[in-house]
């Protein structure tokens, strides 16, 4: 279904997207399962009748591109020529508090805001259908853009020509903790390391585990997802890119966890935690104290699961006019937000 007629956008028309970042696989759904996090990147397109501009902002874009190699350019011509729109020329702003090559979904990011920031310029012809299909296809798998474009906790699957998706929401009562180790590990890399073919025992392993943790989430059972959040399909041939992975996923739940797995294609872990644990210092202090002793400085954040997908940031809201540089607030260097 489409949304409105395609308009070709006037000199001056401004469209700003606001982005959560995305933490993929959570465990055994390996390009399956993804779910967003209040952690956040900004786009903002702006048709212009002089040259396209490309502006970074904050500490977290270092070595993006700022010219027409840039993925938010790239993207956005794509939704105007499928929308049969010549091509404007744009300012495009770019702020992001979501690192870069960390396993949190900052490709996702800018790929969905592109698309949804795109759309809307031109009077929002293509439907949410249609962007998650180019997304998709764009990033080669639907869990970070399904969970970046729609929020909550998406399950999907993608069979090379259309993606399906399923919404649940995510269990208000946790929390996740993310360490970030201070080096990249690009998604190309890390996927890379993965065989071609894996023993039959395996894949019914993730099946099940799999299956297990969208019906927990679906039933709030908390008791079931630190088991149910177990993989043997990619974490096992990621660990040695990750030292120290394998024992923060042996034993974070001895540490109050209610489970953790590698966040996407990793370096970053993700811990889920229950929101009122008594134990949350004690946690974060066995994931930093565990990754320092295999030599890895990581850096801590507090986040919790987004309920909303992108959103147009509307006239009303303040962060619809507030300066770019002041959108990006948040330090992943120890950072504790909730
Ligand atoms: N805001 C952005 N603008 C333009 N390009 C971006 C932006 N954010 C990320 N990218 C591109 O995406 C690349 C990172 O993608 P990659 O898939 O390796 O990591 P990730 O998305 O952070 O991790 P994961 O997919 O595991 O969650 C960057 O090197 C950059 O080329
Ligand atoms: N499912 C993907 C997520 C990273 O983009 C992977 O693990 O490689």
């Amino acid at each position: 279904m489409r949304n409105g007629q395609a308009v070709r956008p006037e000199p001056g028309a401004r469209v700003r997207v606001r982005v959560p970042a995305s933490t993929a696989n959570l465990g055994p759904g390996f390009d399956a399962l993804g779910m967003a996090l209040n952690l956040y990147a900004y786009v903002e397109l702006t048709a212009v009748s002089g040259e396209s501009v490309v502006r970074l902002h904050g500490d977290n874009l270092d070595g993006v591109p700022t010219d027409k190699s840039n993925l938010v350019y790239e993207i956005a011509q794509r939704v105007f020529r499928r929308a049969g729109i010549e091509c404007p020329e744009l300012a495009i702003n770019i702020a992001s508090d979501i690192p870069l090559t960390r396993g949190l979904g900052s490709s996702a990011s800018a790929i969905v805001g592109a698309l949804v920031a795109a759309n809307a310029l031109i009077g929002s012809p293509l439907s949410d259908d249609e962007l998650f299909q180019m997304a998709t296809a764009e990033e080669g798998h639907p869990d970070n853009v399904g969970a970046a474009l729609f929020g909550g906790i998406v399950a999907a699957f993608w069979d090379g020509e259309r993606a399906e998706y399923v919404k649940i929401p995510a269990d208000p009562r946790l929390q996740a903790l993310v360490a970030i180790p201070r080096f990249q590990l690009s998604t190309e890399k890390a996927r890379h390391a993965l065989p071609k073919q894996v023993p039959m025992r395996d894949a019914v392993f993730n099946v099940g585990h799999s299956s297990l943790l969208v019906a927990a989430f679906c039933q709030g059972r908390l008791d079931l997802i630190g088991k149910a959040m177990k993989d043997a399909l990619h974490q096992p041939y990621r660990a040695a890119l990750i030292p120290g992975m394998e024992r923060v996923l042996a034993e974070a739940a001895d540490h109050g966890a209610v489970g953790v797995a590698l966040s996407g294609a990793g370096p970053t872990l993700l811990v889920l935690v229950e929101r009122d644990s008594p134990r949350k210092e004690e946690l974060e202090s066995f994931l930093i104290d565990t990754l320092r002793r295999e030599g890895v400085e990581a850096d801590t954040m507090w986040l919790s699961p987004e309920a909303d997908g992108a959103v147009v940031l509307s006239g009303e809201t303040a962060d619809a006019s507030r300066p770019f540089e002041e959108l990006v607030t948040r330090r992943s260097k120890g950072g504790v937000r909730a």
